[in-house]
Parts: C-alpha cells; sequence; structure tokens
C-alpha cells in the first residue's frame, strides 16, 4: 500500500498568471508536503520559474490561490513572504562576491528582519542595532552549509559551488520552513552536483521543507521525493519520480520537441544530462 503523503506546507489551487494572451501558468493545483524534496520539472517555457515567482510574491497571480502553513498568503508581498518562512535562492547566482560569506549571509538575515535589501545594503540605524543578531543568524546559516570555516573570505574567492552554498545561506539565514531552490545544480560539475545534492538531503533530514526547480535529471531523479510536471504552464503529472518517469503525457511533453536538459532519466540513476 502507498504512504500517505505527509500534511501540505504549501497548497495552490487553479493558480495562474497571463501576461497579455500568454498564460504562463493555468489552473496549477499542487501541494508541496512537508519534510520532503519536492522537484518542479518540464520543458522549456513551461511556467517554472514563474510557478516560484507567484509562490514567492515577486508575481501577482492573475487567478487562484496559495495557501502556507494553512494561511492564505496569494497577495502577500516578497518581504512577507519571506517573513512567513518561505525563502529562495535565484537561478543565477546573486551573491555579492566582493563581500565576505559572512556578510552575504548577514544580508538574507536582514532581508527577513527588515522591510528590504535597500535598508539591509545601506545599513541604516535601526539596521546597525540589529547587527548581533544577523551575525548570530547569519552564522547559524553557515554551519547549516558547511562553510563556518570560510566566513571570513571573500565570497568570490569560493570555488562555484562554494558561491552556490553562499546563496542557500543567505535564503536560510531568514530561517524558512521551506526553501524554493531555482536550479541549484547549474553551472556545477557531476561531483559538485552530488555534494549539492548530499546538502539538500541533510536540510530536508534537519526538518526543511525544499521545493526546487532543476533541468539536470540525475539530481531530480536521485533526490526527489515527488515530482510536479508542468508543460505549457499547465500541469501535466504530480507524482514519486517513478511514476512520472512513465506517464506517457510526461514521456511526450518531454520528447516532443521542447526538450531542455536531457530526457527523462530513471529514479536513482547517478549520471545524467545536463541542459
Ligand atoms: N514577466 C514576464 N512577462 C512576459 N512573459 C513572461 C514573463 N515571465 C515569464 N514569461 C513567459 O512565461 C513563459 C514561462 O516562462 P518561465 O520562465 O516561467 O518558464 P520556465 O519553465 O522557467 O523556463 P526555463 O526552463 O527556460 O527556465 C515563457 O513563455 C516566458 O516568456
Amino acid at each position: 500500500m502507498p504512504e500517505a503523503a505527509p500534511e501540505p506546507v504549501l497548497e495552490v489551487r487553479d493558480l495562474g498568471i497571463h501576461f497579455g494572451g500568454l498564460h504562463a501558468v493555468r489552473d496549477v493545483t499542487a501541494s508541496v508536503p512537508a519534510g520532503q524534496i519536492t522537484a518542479i520539472i518540464g520543458p522549456n517555457g513551461a511556467g517554472k520559474s514563474t510557478f516560484f515567482n507567484l509562490i514567492s510574491g515577486f508575481y501577482q497571480p492573475t487567478s487562484g490561490s496559495i495557501r502556507f502553513l494553512g494561511e492564505d498568503i496569494t497577495r502577500l508581498k516578497t518581504h512577507q513572504v519571506v517573513a512567513r518562512g518561505i525563502a529562495r535562492t535565484f537561478q543565477t547566482t546573486t551573491i555579492y562576491k566582493e563581500l565576505s560569506v559572512l556578510d552575504n549571509a548577514m544580508i538574507g538575515h536582514r532581508v527577513r528582519t527588515r522591510a528590504g535589501l535597500l535598508d539591509a545594503l545601506l545599513r541604516t540605524g535601526r539596521e546597525r542595532q540589529d547587527e548581533q543578531g544577523s551575525r548570530a543568524g547569519a552564522m547559524r546559516a553557515l554551519e547549516r552549509v558547511g562553510l563556518a570555516s570560510q566566513a571570513g573570505r571573500p565570497a568570490g574567492a569560493l570555488t562555484q559551488e562554494g558561491q552556490k552554498r553562499v546563496g542557500i545561506a543567505m535564503a536560510l539565514a531568514s530561517d524558512p520552513r521551506l526553501l524554493l531552490l531555482d536550479e541549484p545544480a547549474a553551472g556545477m560539475n557531476p561531483e559538485e552536483t552530488v555534494s549539492l545534492m548530499g546538502l539538500i538531503r541533510e536540510l530536508v533530514a534537519g526538518g526543511l521543507t525544499v521545493a526546487l526547480v532543476e533541468h539536470k535529471m540525475s539530481l531530480v531523479m536521485g533526490l526527489a521525493d515527488r515530482i510536479l510536471v508542468l508543460h505549457h504552464g499547465q500541469k501535466i503529472a504530480q507524482g514519486t519520480p517513478a511514476e512520472v518517469s512513465r506517464d506517457p503525457t510526461v514521456i511526450e511533453a518531454y520528447l516532443g520537441g521542447h526538450a531542455h536538459g536531457g530526457q527523462m532519466g530513471q529514479p536513482g540513476q547517478a549520471g545524467g544530462s545536463h541542459a
């Protein structure tokens, strides 16, 4: 008998947004179970990043609703969403390379405790008062990603994977319940990808819930508990890696000429192609 899925932390219902005539996300009803890793996949332009932008408050949906931990967050702004416990990383690395690893993580912490990034960067008086709290929160985040010993180094001196970890620490510094990772393995070589997968597993073992957008099928199939598949903005499947990888609609979507980042792999495959 299949195990019952844990309670969802996030539930979206009939979620949609259109830009002019283009429905980037349309009527998506899906959930993210607590304490698990949910991957969002789909061919190029399927609406994955837009879906993340809706959840994190960067875009306002034109239809549907988003509930997080039972609360309606559909109309909240980004900093309000962060304060509720959802943090994200970005597709391209958005760290400040000339600043120290610790300063980067502190910026992540301040974004949660202040109204915005500008405050954090300008270090206002109010900001300085909170410096110690930020430092402690940032150090905790660096410990979680294994970078505490690198705190004083310029972030730009770290490897690509190290810089990725800094980006994750920035998100973790807000102490989220749900972490959204946008293409965590982009630009990583196979060893770095495996190492990053280990980190994500550790974070989830520590109680975090993760949703990630990723093209690298080796990572998705080896890591995800559940997969949500989008195509042309619509949900075409949601299930375990084994279920979605043998779903004819999913296979068709990937083989239909829009494939990006390799074809559907098999669950547990260690290798795999990259975009
Ligand atoms: N701000 C915007 N204004 C207009 N169109 C947009 C905007 N954001 C996204 N789109 C369009 O919405 C569609 C979905 O884009 P999105 O970036 O979400 O896809 P994706 O699945 O993340 O793609 P990729 O795998 O290439 O990153 C695309 O056609 C894109 O051009």
